[in-house]
């Protein structure tokens, strides 16, 4: 049997912005699970709650309602530190910021998650590095710093630091946006690859239907509500119903 527990659970979660008088509410009572070896893609419009969703499920933003499960952990009341130590131990973040350290290489930025937890990557971490660097083109830029990388090489360092260490949960925030055609194709085979193989959950916002058609499944997001969930789907059937659910909710 596949490990498909959950790696993360989202039970009833709200988050509300603003003046109570006047609330944004950027999730509405949301009930999500990511479950390991799963490969999730997030869409929705512009302002439906994606990025909320993201940051709650990192930590990084508190929720209004309902409860978090990282793992066996329940997030919600937990301090800044035990959230920090969760979040370095269960995910990798693939964000547009990149957030590379600008005075490490290349490869010390890829090792850096191993540094933050005091061990060195064992035999299949390194081998599974050398396999995701060759993959993203990056064997001759090991010892190059982010700024005399490319915007896409920036990137592709991100996705190598976010896989190496096989997190529980990979959160990527349309990571293959400063791509080209062929490096978008290899990251999402990679994503793949680490869903299947290595056993990650991953959770990939994206607007762009092909990116999203790599995944298991398709939840798109509308007005702070999952408004729809998919599996096996085409482009051209992913790009349909995220245009019949805008206007459902528009
Ligand atoms: N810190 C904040 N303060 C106030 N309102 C916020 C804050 N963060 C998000 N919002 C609001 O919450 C709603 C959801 O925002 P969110 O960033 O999650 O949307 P999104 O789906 O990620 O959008 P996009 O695709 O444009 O990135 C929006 O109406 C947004 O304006």
């Amino acid at each position: 049997m596949p490990d498909s527990t959950p790696a993360v659970v989202l039970r009833n979660v709200s988050r509300t912005y603003g003046d109570p008088a006047n609330p944004i509410h950027a999730l509405r009572d949301v009930s999500v699970e990511l479950r390991r070896r799963e490969f999730t893609a997030i869409m929705g419009p512009s302002g439906s709650g994606k990025s909320t969703l993201m940051n709650v499920i990192a930590g990084l933003d508190e929720v209004s309602a309902g409860e978090i499960w990282l793992g066996e952990t329940p997030l919600v009341g937990l301090d800044d530190t035990a959230r920090t130590l969760l979040r370095r131990r269960h995910i990798g973040f693939v964000f547009q910021s990149f957030n590379l350290v600008p005075t490490l290489t290349a490869e010390e930025n890829i090792r850096l998650p191993f540094v933050l937890a005091g061990r060195k990557p064992d035999a299949t971490e390194r081998s599974w590095i050398t396999h995701l660097v060759r993959s993203l083109g990056l064997s001759e830029r090991l010892d190059h710093r982010p700024s005399e990388l490319s915007g896409g090489q920036q990137q592709r360092v991100a996705i190598v630091r976010a896989l190496a260490n096989r997190p529980t949960l990979i959160l990527a925030d349309e990571p293959t946006g400063a791509l080209d055609t062929r490096t978008s194709r290899e990251v999402l085979h990679l994503l793949s690859v680490a869903a299947r193989e290595y056993g990650q959950g991953i959770a990939m916002v994206t607007h762009d239907p092909v990116a999203a058609s790599y995944a298991d499944r398709v939840l798109v997001f509308a007005d702070g509500r999952v408004a729809g969930e998919y599996r096996d789907l085409t482009p051209q059937q992913i790009s349909d119903v995220t245009i019949d659910l805008q206007g459902v909710y528009a």
